[in-house]
């Protein structure tokens, strides 16, 4: 999950009470939407704990957070410490920051889903989803994630290179025909629109599989799903709407959730999928023949379908939705920030540039020495050294590009939200500095003092891509140095597979690509400090390589 809260510069008070909510319990996404007017219960019962002091004229922190959060950060953390009170949308936090960070995210006793849904009422959104299991903490998807994609992550690197490749060239060509400048260059004016066709596809193939991720429909529930699932909670929660009226939409969604078009959308493109399969099985069964068993997500619930309890196809569906809801929006609207970081600095696209073929180099070589062993001792060649593939982006090869990984993470480090992943606490805690934070109230999390913390070397305002080579800070490994995907149990699973695409996207590109440009480069420290799910502002300029 993700729950980001943040102001971005510009907005009005009113916007403040905007959050962008990847959505709630274990899933991530980005919506815009209106909140609910909460008022807190209060900082909780221990008076020790400081409430960062107001700004003459202003009531609440909300604009000077809105001017700039990192000076208003720092201020509340020289002048109160570790732990402070503020008054930030609406609602009164506690702010934990530097290592006590940690007693957060490891704590059973702060549930990060209470606070989305204390704010939004998404569990009711949520629940007509699905027929399994009703408890949102639920670790079904968390399960499905870890145990069937992470470690089989290899195993699918061919096909989401394929159609991360494939959409990229598709997409590009449209644009390229259309906006071609004389100097060479084209415009795309929505780079996020390349992304989403290219992510869409890239997880709809480990999702449902080939066959279903043909359907058009299935590959716009992909893209547009999360949008919708925004959409809705921000109907059922603007703060104009009577409260009355704001109930009568929460229970509605709650009989009959609009998702359910897009459940639907799945399990009708699934059903002939499904079918196809069984008598394949069962023909393979009467001819003695091992079945071979589609590799993809869909064809692993079924397969664990008791193990789960499931209820049936829909239910199966609302599942994979939410796996949907919590990958693909926020892998498009990373991977499209990624574009605008190579833009805003194009003086390291050369040193990725050579450590990709580099690489390649090095794997074709190693292939070579294989085969030659082979040859040598008579052994047949397997396709698995087939020479056509040599310069093939494998798991192994994304894996040693450790530019590309370096700068993926040091995107997300300079892209921090400062306050972000709001928990709530479910009973009275006591953190190791003495200070209790009650059952109730809000912890938010200081995400710049572990982002911008001495710890993460020199510069730490400024970045510098290549600050994590050759360090062991793999841009997967979440750690209280590294929050991006959360920590502790509740860590993103899918943090592999996003990073996997990223730096895919990544080396896609700069191959393709010698250099980016930001259409209207006025918008740049913007667009390089947007909160995830921000809608991109200006367009990119690509220059072919030559
Ligand atoms: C760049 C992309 C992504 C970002 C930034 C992101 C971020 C996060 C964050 C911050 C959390 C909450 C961690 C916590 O509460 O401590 C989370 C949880 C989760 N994410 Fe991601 N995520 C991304 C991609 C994905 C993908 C691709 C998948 C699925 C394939 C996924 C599946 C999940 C699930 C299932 C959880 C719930 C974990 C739990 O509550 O146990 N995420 N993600």
């Amino acid at each position: 999950m993700l729950v980001f809260l943040s102001n971005p510069p510009g907005l009005a008070a009113f916007d403040a009470l905007k959050i962008v909510i990847p959505i709630g319990i274990g899933l991530a996404s980005a919506a815009y939407l209106t909140m609910k007017v909460v008022a807190g219960d209060g900082f909780g019962s221990d008076k020790s704990i400081p409430i960062a002091s107001l700004r003459a004229g202003d009531s609440t922190h909300d604009k000077e957070f809105d001017e700039d959060q990192d000076a208003f950060v720092e201020r509340c953390q020289t002048e109160n410490g570790d732990v402070f009170g503020v008054y930030l949308m609406n609602q009164n936090q506690i702010v934990v920051s530097g290592p006590l960070v940690r007693e957060i995210f490891m704590s059973e006793d702060f549930n990060a889903g209470d606070w989305v849904d204390e704010m939004t009422n998404i569990r009711s959104f949520l629940r007509p989803m699905t027929k399994a299991q009703v408890e949102f903490d639920s670790r079904t998807i968390h399960g499905l994630v870890r145990d069937n994609i992470t470690p089989h992550l290899p195993q699918y690197t061919a096909r989401i290179v394929l159609q991360l490749e494939k959409n990229l060239d598709i997409e590009m060509a449209k644009y390229r025909t259309t906006t071609n400048r004389e100097d060479g260059t084209f415009l795309v004016e929505k780079p996020v629109t390349v992304l989403q066709e290219m992510v869409a596809n890239a997880m709809a193939t480990v999702f449902v599989g080939a066959e279903v991720s043909k359907s058009r429909l299935v590959l716009d529930t992909f893209i547009n799903a999360t949008a919708d699932f925004g959409k809705m909670l921000g109907n059922g929660a603007a703060p104009n709407r009577s409260v009355w009226k704001s109930f009568v939409r929460r229970a509605e969604y709650s009989v009959s959730s609009p998702l359910q078009k897009h459940i639907r959308i799945l399990a009708e493109a699934a059903t002939p999928v499904i079918l196809e399969r069984r008598r394949l099985e069962k023909e393979a069964e009467a001819e003695g023949r091992v079945y071979e068993r589609p590799d993809d997500i869909m064809q692993k619930m079924l397969d664990s379908f008791d193990k789960h309890h499931f209820v049936d196809l829909d239910d199966v569906c609302g599942y994979l939705l939410l796996l949907i809801l919590g990958s693909v929006h926020t892998t498009t609207d990373t991977s499209t920030n990624l574009l605008f970081y190579l833009a805003a600095y194009p003086q390291y696209i050369e040193t990725l540039y050579e450590e990709q073929k580099e690489v390649l180099d090095q794997i074709q070589k190693e292939r070579e020495t294989l085969r030659q062993e082979l040859l040598a001792k008579g052994e047949p060649i397997g396709d698995d050294l087939d020479p056509r593939e040599d310069r093939f982006l494998s798991a192994a090869a994304i894996k040693r590009m450790v530019h590309m990984d370096s700068f993926v993470r040091e995107v997300f480090r300079y892209r921090t939200e400062c306050l972000t992943l709001a928990h709530k606490a479910r009973k009275d805690v006591t953190l190791s500095n003495g200070m209790v934070i009650s059952k109730g109230v809000t912890a938010i999390i200081n995400m710049k003092s572990a982002h911008q913390s001495p710890n993460q070397g020199e510069d730490v305002t400024e970045f510098r891509p290549w600050r994590f080579v050759g360090k062991s800070k793999a841009a997967t490994k979440a750690a209280a140095d590294f929050l991006t995907f959360g920590m502790g149990k509740h860590a993103c699973p899918g943090r592999f597979l996003a990073i996997q695409e990223l730096k895919t996207i990544g080396v896609l590109m700069i191959s393709r690509y010698s250099m980016l440009e930001i259409q209207d480069p006025s918008k740049t420290k913007e667009i390089l400090r947007s909160r995830l799910g921000a809608p991109t502002i200006t367009g990119l300029i690509f220059t072919e390589r030559k």
